[in-house]
């Protein structure tokens, strides 16, 4: 997961390749609270590793639930068997809608039985999207609930010390036009009151977003739960519910997550389908039938039961004016399609987005305006006016996401414009509610012109403090890093290895320098979790001597290995961008790279740097000594005739003698702003 201020999106071109979703939000957490809720073990495979099941898992934990992680995504659950066994506690459910509603009516149910008193409370977002259907409901039913804060709002309390009875007679009324998740949080908690009694549930009003109550219905009743409905109004919960756990069960992928990638395959020129795996036509979650809608505006997709294939069909994508009741959350994925579109697409019926993470219809239209889009709105409509695909009128754009992982994902599509511009992620970290490896899942399967992957190359001499700086620099930004100097110091450890000799004079001959080249072409190096490896071992520590510092220079200088090194580099291009710090990195390997930066540090400084280095490291040293090494060595990567250290010319110099690494990070970030197109 991307945990930087921003992620910087190229503009990609195709897209081809297999994507497993994470599992379900919507049937993690459900799963989630009736296996808490039932007598007995439940495994749960392929659960959703995010922030709403995190918060999820811990308030079940505090509950007293007996939870044990088999796997990332494997949990063993032992349920409550609908006993409290705990009779106080404050629960932080964050911004997670799915664990604040439903937790809010067993708590209650639960608390009327057996007496207890639970808060409840989320992040700010959370006390702005509304309770009070929910709330009405249960204090219909006896339930005692308090308002901490805004009435009809989280926090709230609920239960008191001693059980209250629970008015079951008459049917328990509750609004369906606001969210859906009221009604499911009443039929996930009066099971625990129907043990003698059918108790029935009324909906007011017309039921939004049905096919999440057929997921709530479905699990239900592989919980032993069978809820008889007429029609979308009224459901009876049968006398003597009780769930009882079904062993097993497995979360398939996220059908909203698909959207994303189904609408990657109608959007990217294709030679391969995109191919999503872990949900299919077999699929209970209502957003499946987001392919319909993509297949609507053209999209060509081939579906099986656990697997969709995904190609584009008609382009541009054909416009749609489209009732969305029924795919709420995947709809957003809709109006970025619609950019792509031959006319302008319509979207209604889709109120509720008014109230999600955040006002999605207000959100949506502001951002796609920033992307150079006129868009229209009404109270539960949205209106998007195609940017076309002869690449006019699109704008970079540093998108805000207002902590909503959909505005993010939905954004990213715009990757795929015709102008070829940018697009700035803002706060990318939101996707952790529902798919925290959303932007490493789409590198995996999209494609983007390696000259539109940036490249930052910090080059300069030794000790100047070049790999310290790549490193932050990358950090902040997401990027990969190419330590290149690392790949001359396994090339001499390499050639050492295998006996051949890496002395200046040894190296004049023409039959070792092309050995040398031919064991650079092939290198057998990998980077990975900081640790270096060459064929195997572990050499991190020892490229990094002196010694094989020397040597790394003096190999270094034969062409050959610089030639046989190149490609390797350029490899190293990879989505979102690259930092690369050397000799050459702006001279030779990445000449048309956005931003060059050449580092220096007066020699004494760079001699003090590298001394406190090696002593923090435990090791012995002498400052002069090390000067005069280091002045040896700058002095044979200057003079060398293949890729001398020399700023290239489009270089901008940093003396970093009088700067802390932070200031020359800034320095340096500050730069990499002015160079993009976003502005600030
Ligand atoms: N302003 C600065 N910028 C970068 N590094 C600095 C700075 N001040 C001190 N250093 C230190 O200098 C040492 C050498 O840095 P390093 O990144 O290894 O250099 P290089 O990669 O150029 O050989 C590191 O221990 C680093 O912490
Ligand atoms: N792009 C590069 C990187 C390093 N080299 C050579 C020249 C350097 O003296 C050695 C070692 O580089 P490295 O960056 O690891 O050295 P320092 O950490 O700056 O001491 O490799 C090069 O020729 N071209």
């Amino acid at each position: 997961m991307y945990r930087t201020a921003f992620l910087d999106i190229p503009p990609l071109t195709r897209a081809a390749g297999s994507v497993r979703l994470p599992g379900s939000k919507s049937i993690s957490n459900r799963v989630l609270l009736l296996a808490a809720l039932c007598d007995g073990v439940t495994v749960i495979e392929d659960l959703l590793d995010s922030d709403d099941t995190r918060v999820m898992l811990e308030a079940l934990a505090t509950l007293g639930c007996g939870l044990e992680r088999l796997g990332p995504t494997t949990v063993r659950v032992r349920g409550l068997a609908g006993r409290l066994h705990v009779r106080e506690a404050r629960l932080f459910l964050g911004n997670a809608g799915t664990a604040m509603r439903p937790l809010t009516a067993a708590l209650t149910v639960l608390t009327a039985l057996q007496g207890g008193r639970f808060e409840l409370s989320g992040v700010p977002r959370m006390h702005e999207r509304p309770i009070g259907d929910l709330v009405d409901a249960l204090r219909q039913l006896g339930g005692t609930i308090e308002d901490l804060g805004q009435p009809g709002y989280p926090p709230l309390a609920v239960g008191a010390p001693a059980p209250t009875p629970l008015r079951l007679d008459a049917p328990i009324q509750v609004r369906g036009d606001v969210s859906s998740q009221f009604l499911t949080a009443l039929l996930l908690a009066l099971p625990l009151a129907a043990q003698t009694r059918a108790v029935t549930i009324e909906v007011v009003g017309e039921l939004i977003s049905k096919p999440y109550i057929e997921i709530t219905l479905r699990l239900l009743a592989r919980f032993g739960v069978e809820v008889q409905r007429e029609g979308w109004s009224r459901f009876t919960i049968p006398a003597g519910a009780r769930y009882t756990t079904p062993g097993c069960i497995h979360v398939e992928g996220d059908a909203s997550s698909a959207s994303y990638f189904v609408a990657l395959g109608a959007i990217a020129a294709t030679d391969a389908p995109v191919t999503i795996e872990g949900v299919g036509l077999d699929s209970i979650q209502g957003d499946i039938r987001f392919v319909e809608a993509a297949q609507a505006m053209g999209a060509h997709v081939e579906g099986e039961a656990n697997r969709l294939h995904v190609r584009r069909g008609a382009w541009p994508l054909r416009a749609l004016d489209l009732d969305c009741n029924h795919i709420p959350d995947a709809a957003m994925t809709l109006a970025v399609m619609a950019l792509y579109a031959d006319g302008p697409t319509t979207l209604r019926h889709i109120g509720s987005w008014r109230v999600k993470e955040t006002d999605r219809i207000a959100a949506m239209a502001a951002e796609l305006r920033q992307l150079g889009a006129t868009v229209d709105e009404g109270p539960d409509w949205l209106r998007v006016h195609p940017l076309g695909t002869d690449g006019r009128g699109w704008r970079a754009a540093a998108i805000h996401t207002y902590d909503d992982h959909r505005m993010a994902m939905c954004a990213s599509l715009a990757a795929f414009n015709p102008a070829r511009v940018p697009v700035r992620i803002l706060d990318p970290q939101c996707v952790g509610k529902t798919f925290p490896d959303y932007f490493e899942t789409l590198w995996s399967v999209v494609e983007a012109a390696p000259a539109d992957i940036p490249v930052i190359c910090i080059d300069g001499p030794t000790a100047s403090g070049k790999g310290t700086l790549a490193a932050a620099v990358a950090q902040r930004l997401g990027y990969h890093v190419l330590d290149s100097g690392a790949l001359y110091r396994v090339v001499g450890l390499a050639a050492e290895r295998a006996g051949l000799p890496t002395d200046e004079a040894a190296l004049a001959a023409p039959a070792l320098a092309q050995r040398l080249g031919a064991l650079a072409e092939r290198l057998p190096v990998r980077f990975a979790d900081g640790r270096i490896w060459l064929a195997g071992d572990d050499v991190t520590d020892a490229v990094r001597s002196e010694a094989a510092g020397m040597a790394a220079s003096r190999v270094s200088a034969v062409p050959a290995v610089r030639a046989g090194l190149l490609a390797l580099q350029r490899g190293f291009r990879r989505l979102p961008g690259l930092v690369a710090d050397g000799r050459d990195m702006g001279t030779v390997v990445f000449p048309d790279a956005p931003l060059k930066v050449f580092l220096t540090a007066s020699a004494a400084t760079r001699a003090r740097r590298r001394y406190e280095q090696l002593i923090s490291r435990g090791e012995t040293a002498s400052i002069d000594g090390l000067l005069a090494d280091l002045e040896a060595r700058d002095a044979r990567d200057r003079s060398r005739a293949a890729a001398p250290l020399k700023p290239a010319e489009d270089a901008l110099a940093l003396d970093n003698s009088e700067q802390t690494i932070e200031q020359s990070v800034d320095t340096v970030l500050t730069w990499w702003q002015r160079s993009r197109p976003f502005g600030g």
